[in-house]
């Protein structure tokens, strides 16, 4: 048998970086007498610095630019990779993460807020790179399938998770914007041939800038840009601070400062400005000359009262009370730690706030620690419609009910840094009034706005091959499972105009007869899909690459509890594949919870879906019959464990889960050792599952027992290694009998 590529396994960050110091060794384990070598990579936050910052770093402690290897392997037929959540970091978070590896001996230049030489603009150019979403738009050079498999909805019909009650007196609602926005500035092109372009402003004195120069564009390419009017958005968010007053619901906004790492904190700043208005009108010149900066929250000036005089800092102490006094009460994001919605960006992120929210009987919590109704601040209106139709629906309609409510599964695009995901390389805060406009190389103006200056401008593309792509895979997923399928696209929005206008083109290209394939905007399509699920029926969504985002966090999470149990499979443009496991984050509070008394409730059920397509598709790839076969009992062990209801518990003392790994692990051996199709198999899994089995009480005593102390593992974004293998694999007789294998 000639050597196969290895199958990636992401080594990330916070839960699931513990949940990998488990599980890692047990498939290594499991893997290893078939052949197949499963390799580590590191992406965490905190080994993507050291690999940027190399120049900086002994020789002893200079990491891979894995994350570059990988950026190269998703474009290779034989790349087959697991990947699991990552930070993407907000500022407050990197330069936790930086301060943590300068104390750790790592002598990295701090992060320069404003660079005042071509040294300084030179590193923070290269922490911009890592700041952010940096990993998944890399990596993913594919469209997206993300849906929840049979077991797990039938697991959640038989367990269903808390659900709150919605009543159709709840004042919480959407706030969006009416004009001046992304959704009503944008304008749209498809290229008829290649190009390639500038973006060019040129202020009312007729003094032009290049914002970017010589983008490549390919044939067929759609382009599309719009601009947030600075004065439209402060304007609105005056009014919602207002209206949440007189309306007596909490204050919150909902953003994607993450993903969106140029615009979002933009917005997210005049936000925490236009709701401490006084604060920022009374201190302006103070507060600019310590470098506040509250585009990284709020938290972001508490945190430099510090540096000023005890007179001077009591006095906006004083006036930041006022301010919170007189304004409406702001969402809390940990009211017993006083950290507010506003604090820090990247706390609140929106794809999996507002789905939380709305779990929620529509309610956030208050300063008190109490539920009450809220007001939702989403500015740019190009998607918040589909949260408002959602309120609606659940306030018409009461709150779903996971024990009949049918499913929807999502195709979205994604390959090649479409739509708004790649924009970041192409958004400008405007410096000054005029207008910006794109220009091809035949001096054509392709697209044009009129700017004034704070104002955010962008630009997005969305090539015509990854279009086809996701074209073909919504049709397969309509194919395989009969289901209808909605595309979620607003034919009176520009972008999406273009969009439709290629399915129209491509989708005869497929035979779709039998099938039912539908065009809605992403309203209607909320309230056909949502009618739908709350009669036990499934439909397909087929969206662009934020409504991918947004979708996959609020279906799952209304249906199974979580986005953790998704099936998230990357088809790789190239015919490798990107397996990645849930899709949701990397949970901080399960780390806070781990930290403090030992019990990870991180639910590794993502992980071992992941693993198993991972190890068919390898078995497919190589010819490789045992892959195949661990793939299959893989799965019969995950079935089983949602049968026998074995995962982590939320309490401390229960199940966590190490536990439920555990139980993967003995499942998936006896599954091995009563198949029949490879006797190998069956006689090396064989006394391993016996062992397993005789020793399960012992092990699960233990891993019980050993909770509810808090463990030290040295760090949060670079913990020691030593520490964390003590602490997740912490049962001798588990280790000892995993390494009979
Ligand atoms: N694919 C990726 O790489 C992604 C990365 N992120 C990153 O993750 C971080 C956190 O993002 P956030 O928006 O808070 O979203 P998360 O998805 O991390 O967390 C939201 C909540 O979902 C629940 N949850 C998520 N995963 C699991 C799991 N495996 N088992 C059990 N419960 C789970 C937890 O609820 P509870 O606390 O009630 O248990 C958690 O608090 C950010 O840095 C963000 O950028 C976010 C999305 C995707
Ligand atoms: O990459 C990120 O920052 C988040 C990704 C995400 O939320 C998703 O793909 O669902
Ligand atoms: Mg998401």
């Amino acid at each position: 048998m000639s050597k196969s590529a290895p199958i990636i396994y992401t080594k990330t960050d916070e839960a699931p970086a513990l949940a990998t110091a488990s599980f890692l060794p047990i498939v290594q384990a499991f893997t290893k007498s078939s052949g197949i070598t499963i390799e580590p990579k590191d992406i965490s936050l905190a080994a993507r610095i050291l690999a940027a910052f190399s120049d900086f770093l002994r020789e002893d402690q200079k990491v891979v630019d894995a994350l570059a290897e990988l950026a190269i392997l998703v474009n290779k037929p034989e790349a087959n990779i697991i990947k699991l959540p990552n930070v993407s970091a907000s500022i407050p978070q990197l330069k936790a993460a930086i301060e943590e590896l300068q104390s750790k001996g790592y002598a990295l230049p701090n992060y320069p807020d404003e660079p005042q030489n071509d040294e300084e603009k030179s590193i923070k150019s290269r922490y911009e790179k890592i700041k952010g979403s940096a990993v998944n738009p890399v990596l993913r050079e594919g469209n997206s399938d993300r849906r929840a498999p049979k077991a797990v909805k039938n697991y959640a019909k038989r367990n269903p998770h808390s659900m709150g009650a919605w009543s159709s007196s709840s004042k919480t609602h959407v706030a969006t914007m009416s004009h001046g926005d992304f959704f009503h500035n944008e304008k749209s092109v498809t290229l008829p041939e290649a190009t390639s372009i500038k973006i060019i402003h040129t202020d009312n004195q007729g003094k032009t800038t290049a914002l970017k120069e010589n983008l490549d564009l390919l044939k067929g390419e759609i382009i599309d840009a719009t601009v947030m009017s600075k004065k439209a958005l402060i304007e609105f968010l005056e009014e919602q601070v207002i209206d949440a007053k007189e309306k007596g619901v909490l204050f919150s906004l909902h953003m994607k400062a993450t993903m969106m790492k140029v615009s979002d904190p933009i917005i997210f700043g005049h936000a925490v400005r236009v709701f401490f208005k006084n604060v920022f009108e009374k201190h302006a010149a103070v507060l600019d000359k310590i470098g506040v900066d509250v585009n990284n929250g709020f938290g972001n000036l508490l945190s430099q009262l510090d540096e000023l005089p005890e007179a001077t800092r009591k006095e906006i102490e004083a006036d930041i009370e006022t301010d919170l006094k007189n304004g409406p009460a702001l969402a809390m994001v940990n009211s017993d730690k006083g950290i507010t919605n506003l604090n820090v960006p990247s706390d609140v992120i929106i794809d999996a706030s507002m789905p939380a929210m709305i779990r929620t009987s529509g309610q956030m919590w208050n300063a008190d620690g109490k539920q009450q109704d809220t007001k939702a601040v989403i500015p740019d209106s190009s998607y918040a419609g589909i949260y408002e139709a959602t309120i609606n629906f659940c306030k018409e309609n009461g709150a779903f009910d996971p024990t009949t409510m049918g499913t929807v599964p999502n195709v979205g695009l994604m390959a090649q840094k479409a739509e708004e995901y790649g924009s970041h390389d192409k958004t400008f805060e405007i410096k000054s009034d005029g207008k910006v406009q794109v220009i091809d190389t035949n001096g054509n103006v392709l697209l044009e706005h009129n700017v004034e200056q704070g104002d955010i401008w962008r630009m997005c593309q969305a090539k015509d091959a990854p279009i086809q792509n996701w074209i073909k895979l919504a049709v397969d997923r309509a194919k395989a499972t009969q289901i209808p399928t909605v595309f979620w696209l607003d034919k009176n929005r520009a972008h999406d105009a273009e969009l439709i206008k290629k399915v129209n083109q491509y989708l005869p290209n497929h035979d779709t007869s039998g099938l039912e394939i539908k065009i809605l905007s992403p309203e209607e399509a909320t309230l056909y899909t949502l009618k739908r699920l709350k009669n036990g029926e499934d439909t397909i969504s087929v969206s662009g690459n934020v409504l991918r985002d947004y979708l996959t966090d609020l279906f799952p999470i209304l249906e199974v509890g979580t986005s953790a149990k998704m099936l998230s499979i990357v088809p790789l443009m190239n015919g490798g594949g990107l397996f990645e496991t849930g899709a949701g984050g990397s949970a901080p509070k399960h780390v806070q919870q781990f930290l403090e008394e030992n019990h990870l409730r991180w639910d590794s059920l993502g992980e071992f879906l992941a693993l198993a397509v991972s190890l068919d598709y390898y078995g497919n790839v190589n010819n490789n019959e045992k892959a195949k076969i661990l793939a299959e009992t893989l799965d019969d062990a995950t079935d089983k464990l949602l049968e026998t209801s074995k995962n982590p518990s939320r309490k401390v003392g229960e199940l966590d889960n190490r536990g439920s790994q555990f139980y993967l692990t003995l499942y998936w051996a006896e599954a091995l050792a009563s198949q029949t199709k490879d006797t190998e198999l069956q006689h090396h899994f064989k006394p391993v599952a016996e062992d397993l089995k005789s020793n399960e009480s012992e092990i699960i005593n233990h891993l019980n027992e050993i909770q509810g102390v808090p463990v030290n593992i040295d760090g949060y974004y670079a913990p020691k290694e030593s520490l964390i293998t003590e602490a997740m694999r912490p049962d001798k007789i588990f280790n000892d009998i995993l390494s009979q294998l």
